[in-house]
């Protein structure tokens, strides 16, 4: 469903399907090549890399959207890979959260494409039968944030310069409840509470503290601590694990599959309102602004 919507969607913007590029690395592996994601299986048998390539800022655009959720359709129907480690392609960045742009000065037609998009993202890393690690080796806020919190393991750069949180009521933004929900099902209620109405952006340690992730490495060791700690949850049986990360899952998924029209909805109506443009326009010049 989500594979055909994407490839709709890609035919739509010019983007060839046919043109994902295979190449051999320095090891012998396969390298896949799209144009914002990089799929690399790695010297850990039955594990890929995802590597996020959307310069400057890995932001969430449609197109990454969509390529980033074939590319893992694509991986959970090849029964060769069992885990992914998802990390960044961009210095610094691991995701600079969905791109603002998509969200200013476009027809509620769009806004409804993109939230679909974000949703259908959502859904599939968060119930995916795949281990997936998040190797954070870079700053993290909001959607970039979301998709760390939905991976089963994490493991962030110890950098203090790379925060991570759900920072959007600092953009104006409500936070959507699906990404709530995952945040309390990561950190708890009380500290959710707090991250959630401050939009708070924390650097490594307090993360770490908070239970945000589970390891906070050298960052020249974030990409190599993830694939050991796969080995470890690939020892489990891949249906007894899948079974257990279904039942843990399913009602919070759930939720959102069964609001997903109001969700698109909601999302709209607050995205259009005057009040809302304007406060993510100014978000966006403020970002232009601090280079000068
Ligand atoms: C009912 C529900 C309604 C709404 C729910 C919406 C939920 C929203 C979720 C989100 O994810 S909102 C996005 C939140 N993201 C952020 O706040 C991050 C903003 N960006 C930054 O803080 C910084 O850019 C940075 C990621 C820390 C990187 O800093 P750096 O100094 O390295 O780069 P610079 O700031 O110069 O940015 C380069 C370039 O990229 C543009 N940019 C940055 N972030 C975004 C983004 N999220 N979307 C689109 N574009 C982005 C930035 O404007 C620069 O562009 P320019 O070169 O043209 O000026």
């Amino acid at each position: 469903m989500a594979l055909a919507a994407g490839r709709a969607m890609l035919m739509r913007s010019g983007v060839r399907l046919g043109t994902q590029a295979a190449a051999r690395g320095g090891n012998g592996a396969r390298r896949f090549m799209n144009h914002r994601v990089v799929v690399e299986p790695n010297t850990v048998p039955g594990v890929a890399v995802i590597k996020f390539k959307n310069p400057p800022v890995n932001s969430l655009t449609l197109e990454f959207l969509t390529e980033f959720v074939i590319c893992l359709e694509k991986l959970e129907n090849d029964k060769t890979f069992r885990g992914v480690v998802l990390t960044s392609d961009c210095p610094g960045i691991f995701s600079a959260g969905l791109d603002l742009r998509e969200m200013c000065g476009k027809n509620p037609a769009h806004y409804a494409e993109y939230w679909r998009a974000v949703q259908e993202m959502w859904l599939k890393v968060y119930l995916s039968n795949l281990v997936l690690v998040a190797a954070i080796n870079g700053t993290s806020p909001a959607g970039g944030c979301l998709i760390a919190l939905s991976c089963d393991y994490r493991v962030l750069a110890d950098n203090p310069r790379y925060r991570m949180g759900l920072n959007e009521t600092l953009l104006g933004l409500v936070v959507p409840f699906w990404f709530k929900d995952t945040l309390v099902n990561t950190i708890g209620h009380r500290a959710s509470e707090r991250a959630l109405q401050l939009g708070l952006l924390f650097p490594p340690a307090e993360a770490l503290q908070l239970g945000m992730v589970d390891q906070v490495v050298p960052e020249d060791q974030v990409q190599s601590t993830a694939l050991s700690v796969m080995t470890q949850w690939l020892a489990i049986p891949d249906h007894v694990r899948q079974l257990t990360k279904n039942m843990i899952r399913k009602a919070t998924a759930d939720h959102l599959i069964k609001h997903q029209e109001a969700d698109i909805q909601n999302f709209i109506n607050f995205i259009s309102r005057d009040s809302i443009q304007k406060s993510l326009q100014v978000y966006l010049e403020n970002l232009k602004q601090k280079k000068h």
